[in-house]
């Protein structure tokens, strides 16, 4: 099966990511759109590519390219049988992952970059990286990757063109956005604003240098300029780090856009819950690298009647309707998703999606079969070749697969997608969730009061870290809103944004927030709750909150389901556990004070007033005042 055969779910215009025929395979000799041909010449006498090719986005394209990362050891094709037209991919050891300390908002001013992000001044980061970039092609090829985020026929359709050294950025940029020449075509006729992206390896080859099969630089910079909506990034070739069209542009360029144009940027998958009684509910949530958002998006409800389509798994865009509702689009076109603890189980139309084929898998292990594999999957091989290209078997001690492993597939291979996905409004939400990795303290799910508290809930959002950033896995920290490496100013301001957006909203039509946490441990340290697809009752209780049906604690972080409200129906937990995994103790929570204090402190004077009346009730209601 090629990619456009597995498109089940056709629409005819929005297609421009992954077009057959033969005229999406004429060369591009540049473009009519001036200012898009002068910056690719600048780069291209500043990088000094042997040759430099616009991307086409067609499947001619992507045979050329796929063949050409075989031949250099990049990709080794999986057997056809098991995963067509697909590819396992192993970084260099030390490339697997964002890199948060190497992670730039270069604003004007340092004040606009906040806190909690990496500042340097704008002219100073370009003198830094023009050394870098220059020559930095020599020996490559520089490609020009037109992309759109959201729809082509969007109403502001959001243009990007990624320029990369690196065919692995080029094919996966093809699975995750709609890519190639219809997009550049559209650029053109509407002499349409762009975000530039220019993303090197910084791995030039001189004349008879042998290539490795994953170039990278030691040295790494992924830097965000806000004000030009510009993003330079050298050195990795992974993930966040180089598909400059996710977190670099979805997220970090487009939250400074949404914060000047009144909307959302935010890191959030995007459901479509149908009940029994065939009620639907649009919801989204966010929760931090590698804490469930692709799990959730893709949940098999355990209870009876219930039904989940995905929208989305990482990143939603949002804006008010003229309705007075909050409508969420995904601006992807693929999924990234973690391969470690992905199953049949866990999650089985991540399985049906991936099986279709058209994939990249990334640090998982190779089977002898040419298939691949990763710590939780069934069927463990008793030998395969680990992510560092070692002999593996269940008894070597090691992962086989990096803890950080990735597909990367197209989302219309997804089972359950549902159709709202094709439609450039997007779809009206009625619930946000909020989430972290927490073992202790935080209740499986708490709803908040209002916009205002459960904006407090997101401001305040902890989760231990993961392996999705490089540094210590495990360590407690606040993500706010789950978009701590990822908001593109000042974390303050961007709360302010949030309670702003609110109170301008009908505060009926607005989403009711909830904040949850799956990963709580009872004192063997297991998950008190069995998660995945049993989260459906989660979802059903928050629904009948918004009905009014379900029965609630008043607690001091907020309130959370009384025992019975909660379905629990063949789930094979007893009832001290089902009240542990809800418990608010406030013993507990009265350490976490310091800790908000302690983040809250950050800000200085820049904190909005609201966010401290909050925390200062909450205090009042633990007895703290
Ligand atoms: N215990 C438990 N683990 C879960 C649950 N949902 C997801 N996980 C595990 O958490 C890890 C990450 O899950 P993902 O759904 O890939 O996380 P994500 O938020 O999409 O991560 P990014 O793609 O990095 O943004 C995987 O190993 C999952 O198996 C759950 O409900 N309970
Ligand atoms: O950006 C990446 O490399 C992977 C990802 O989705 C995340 O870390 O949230
Ligand atoms: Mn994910």
């Amino acid at each position: 099966m090629t990619i456009e055969t597995s498109r089940q779910h056709g629409h005819g215009q929005d297609h421009s990511g992954r077009d057959a025929g033969p005229e999406r395979d004429k060369p591009v000799g540049g473009t009519t759109h001036a200012g898009l041909q002068a910056w690719v010449d600048e780069v291209a006498a500043l990088t000094t590519p042997d040759e430099v090719v616009w991307v086409t986005g067609s499947q001619q394209e992507w045979t050329r390219l796929t063949d050409k990362l075989v031949a250099a050891g990049t990709f080794t094709r999986l057997d056809p049988e098991k995963k067509p037209n697909s590819f396992h991919a192993a970084s260099d050891p030390t490339d697997v992952a964002r890199v948060e300390d190497r992670t730039y908002i270069c604003s004007v001013d340092e004040r606009d970059a906040g806190p909690t992000n990496n500042w340097m001044a704008p002219e100073e980061m370009k003198e830094i990286m023009r050394g870098l970039y220059a020559g930095c092609m020599t020996g490559r090829t520089m490609y020009v990757v037109p992309f759109v985020m959201g729809h082509l026929n969007a109403e502001h359709p959001m243009f990007g063109v990624e320029i990369t050294d690196s065919e692995y950025v080029v094919v996966s940029m093809r699975v995750m956005a709609r890519t190639g020449v219809s997009v550049l075509r559209r650029i053109e006729e509407l002499d349409a604003d762009y975000v530039p992206a220019l993303h090197s390896l910084g791995a030039p080859l001189q004349p008879g240098q042998a290539d490795v099969p994953w170039p990278c630089n030691e040295t790494k910079y992924i830097v965000q300029f806000p004000e030009q909506r510009m993003i330079w990034s050298y050195g990795s070739g992974y993930g966040g780090n180089a598909l400059l069209g996710k977190k670099c542009y979805a997220l970090r360029i487009a939250s400074v856009m949404a914060r000047d144009e009144g909307w959302l940027a935010e890191h959030m998958l995007i459901l479509k819950l149908t009940s029994p009684e065939q009620q639907t509910y649009y919801v989204a949530a966010a929760f931090p690298s590698a804490c469930g958002k692709t799990n959730l998006a893709m949940l098999a409800p355990t209870i009876p009647g219930w039904t989940v389509e995905t929208l989305g798994d990482d990143i939603a865009w949002m804006r008010f309707g003229e309705d007075g509702r909050l409508y969420a689009v995904n601006p992807e076109f693929g999924f990234f998703g973690v391969a470690p603890g992905t199953n049949e189980h866990t999650n089985p139309n991540a399985m049906r999606t991936i099986n279709l084929g058209n994939s990249v898998f990334t640090n998982v292990a190779l089977t002898d079969d040419g298939d691949v594999w990763w710590e939780g999957l069934e069927n463990t091989p008793a030998h395969a070749t680990s992510w560092k290209g070692e002999d593996w078997t269940p008894d070597s001690g090691e992962l086989s697969a990096h803890a950080n492993s990735r597909y990367c597939t197209p989302i219309e291979q997804c089972p359950i997608l549902a159709d709202e996905y094709h439609d450039p409004q997007g779809v009206p939400i009625s619930a946000i969730f909020f989430g972290g990795r927490r073992r202790d303290t935080v209740p499986l799910v708490t709803e908040s009061r209002d916009w205002v508290h459960g904006t407090f809930m997101g401001a305040t959002l902890s989760s231990e870290t993961t392996a999705a950033a490089t540094g210590q896995v495990g360590v407690v920290r606040r993500d706010p809103m789950a978009m701590l490496p990822f908001i593109g100013y000042d974390a303050a301001d961007y709360f302010q944004h949030w309670i702003d957006l609110g109170k301008d909203a009908d505060a009926t039509k607005l989403p009711r927030i909830f904040y949850v946490n799956w990963f709580r441990r009872d004192d063997d340290g297991d998950f008190l709750w069995p998660g995945f697809g049993e989260n459906a009752r989660v979802l059903k209780w928050a629904i009948e909150r918004m009905e009014g049906k379900a029965a609630a604690v008043e607690t001091p972080i907020g309130h959370v389901p009384t025992p019975e409200a909660l379905d629990t129906t063949g789930l094979e937990m007893t009832p001290e556990q089902v009240e542990a995994a809800l418990a608010v103790d406030p013993e507990e929570w009265k350490q976490e004070i310091p800790q908000i204090e302690e983040w809250f402190a950050r800000f200085e004077g820049n904190l909005p007033t609201q966010l401290q009346v909050e925390l200062d009730g909450l205090k009042a209601r633990l007895g703290l005042l």
